[in-house]
């Protein structure tokens, strides 16, 4: 049996849902209340726990911790009206210049 998945686009397009519509009891609907400052602190917090996991030989544990960290940058990301687009566009961006500066710096080396 194949494992359920969630998409990180569909996870990012429910999260814009709860932000254009609250949910009753819904974590998101809660955060999107709280604001900025909270999402913010989510993260930080959200981040040392991924630090601390991948020092841990669990596996389990660091993909549950990146999936809570990977939640709550979505959560911000709909907070600051930035896309996956944007970020998709920002990395495509960066596969030429990163292969011509791998590329300078090792006619450097030598
Ligand atoms: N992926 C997540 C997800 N990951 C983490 N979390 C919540 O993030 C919180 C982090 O846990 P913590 O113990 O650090 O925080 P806490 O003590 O509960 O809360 P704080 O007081 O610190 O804010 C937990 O309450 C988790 O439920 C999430 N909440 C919701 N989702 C998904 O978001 C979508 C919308 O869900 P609702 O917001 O529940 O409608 C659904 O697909 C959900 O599966």
């Amino acid at each position: 049996m194949t494992a359920a998945k969630q998409s990180i686009t569909e996870l990012y397009e429910l999260i814009k849902e709860r932000q254009i519509q609250p949910s009753p009891g819904s974590y998101t609907d809660y955060l999107f209340t709280k604001g900025l400052d909270k999402m913010l602190k989510k993260v930080g917090e959200e981040s040392t726990e991924v630090i601390v996991a991948a020092k841990n030989p669990d596996d389990a544990a660091f993909v549950l911790e990146v999936a809570d960290l990977t939640y709550h940058i979505l959560v911000l990301m709909v907070e600051r009206g930035i896309t996956l687009d944007q970020i998709e566009e920002e990395l495509a961006s960066r596969e030429g210049k990163m292969s011509r500066l791998k590329e300078r710096n090792s006619i450097n080396k030598y």
